[in-house]
């Protein structure tokens, strides 16, 4: 069995299309050269320990006490799809007394223990490697600033569901055979998932996001799984092959916002006001699918300059 093990993930930044998005508008976002690190391993106390120092939180359960005053209380169902489905209510409010967390007013940080303990419950009950849940340390370590819309809660999603699938041997990466490293041990070596194994982390990670966002597009997940720039439209993934190399400043104005309050203000908009709402939403399509056009010219031509003024004119709008 697997015992101890790191992954990381990449933020985002979504280029064109951020909330319309979730309209099912087209979108593109990049992966960003700043990560989220997770260090997991098989505990040998026989507890579950999270270890998340960015948002100050430090938890620690005995399996014992999951198995039997957590797991068994919890609604674990599939959707339509045969994807895992979100807590219900009665599970929330379980999931939210059982780590002792204020079932009226959560902060958005104890989502992040929330989505662990129903990732960790689901994948862990599925283990091939052995029955019941297992012992685990998690301690995970962001460059990511938290709240600031470069992805840090898809980050955070992806590591949490990369980790739990390989310890419960649901997916394995493998050593790139270009990359081995020394070649008497794995170590300094270059591991790679199949492509297979990505749609799975992408898949429980977008139910991580669903715990800590309410209804994401599941554009951070993907992008921060997949890596590259993507085309994202109703969780059709496309990557945009003619991505040119260009320079973005990224400014953090240290003023944390939460999405999900976010993406509950741009729906209520929606709600009220759709006339309006319904061609903003349309306008900021046409804006991702021009800028998809420009950035295949940029990549094709050596002169960029050109591309830069025209992707200003996408962006001033
Ligand atoms: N490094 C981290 N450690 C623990 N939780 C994290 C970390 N990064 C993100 N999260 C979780 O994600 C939430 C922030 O998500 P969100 O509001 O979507 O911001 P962002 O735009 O950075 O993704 C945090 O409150 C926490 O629940
Ligand atoms: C606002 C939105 O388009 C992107 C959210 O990104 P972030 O979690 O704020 O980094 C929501 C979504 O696509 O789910």
């Amino acid at each position: 069995m697997t015992t101890d093990i790191v992954v990381s993930a990449p933020g985002k930044v979504i280029l064109h299309g951020e909330h319309s998005v979730v309209y099912g508008k087209v979108a593109v976002a990049s992966s960003l050269n700043l990560r989220c690190f997770v260090h997991a391993a098989i505990s040998k106390d026989g507890d579950v320990t999270l270890d998340l120092p960015d948002v100050n939180i430090c938890r620690k359960w005995s399996v014992a006490s999951l198995e039997n005053n957590l797991l068994p209380r919890l609604e674990l169902c599939h959707d339509s799809h045969g994807h895992p489905s979100p807590p219900t209510e009665k599970s929330l409010h379980r999931l939210k007394q059982f780590a002792e967390i204020d079932t009226e007013e959560s902060e958005s940080r104890h989502l992040a223990i929330i989505s662990f303990l129903y990732l960790y419950c689901y994948i862990g009950q599925r283990s091939k490697e052995q029955s019941g849940l297992p012992p685990i340390h998690v301690r995970m370590i962001s460059q990511l600033p938290v709240g600031a819309g470069l992805g840090s809660s898809a980050a955070f999603s992806v590591c949490l569901a990369a980790v739990l699938l390989q310890l419960t041997g649901q997916a394995t990466p493998s050593v790139h055979p270009e990359e081995q490293g020394d070649s008497n041990s794995a170590k300094g070596a270059v591991w790679k998932w199949s492509l297979d194994d990505l749609l799975l982390i992408n898949k429980w990670a977008f139910l991580g996001e669903k715990i800590i966002h309410g209804h994401p597009s599941g554009i951070d997940n993907s992008v921060s799984t997949l890596g590259g720039a993507i085309r994202f439209q109703n969780k059709q993934i496309t990557t945009v092959e003619k991505m040119p190399s260009i320079k973005i400043l990224l400014t953090n104005t240290n003023v944390p916002r939460s999405t999900k309050t976010l993406v509950a203000y741009v729906k209520n908009k929606h709600d009220k006001f759709p006339e309006v709402m319904g061609p903003v939403l349309q306008a900021m399509e046409g804006l991702a699918e021009r800028s998809i056009k420009v950035y295949g010219h940029m990549f094709d031509r050596p002169d960029k300059w050109q591309g830069y003024s025209q992707l200003e004119v996408s962006f001033s709008f």
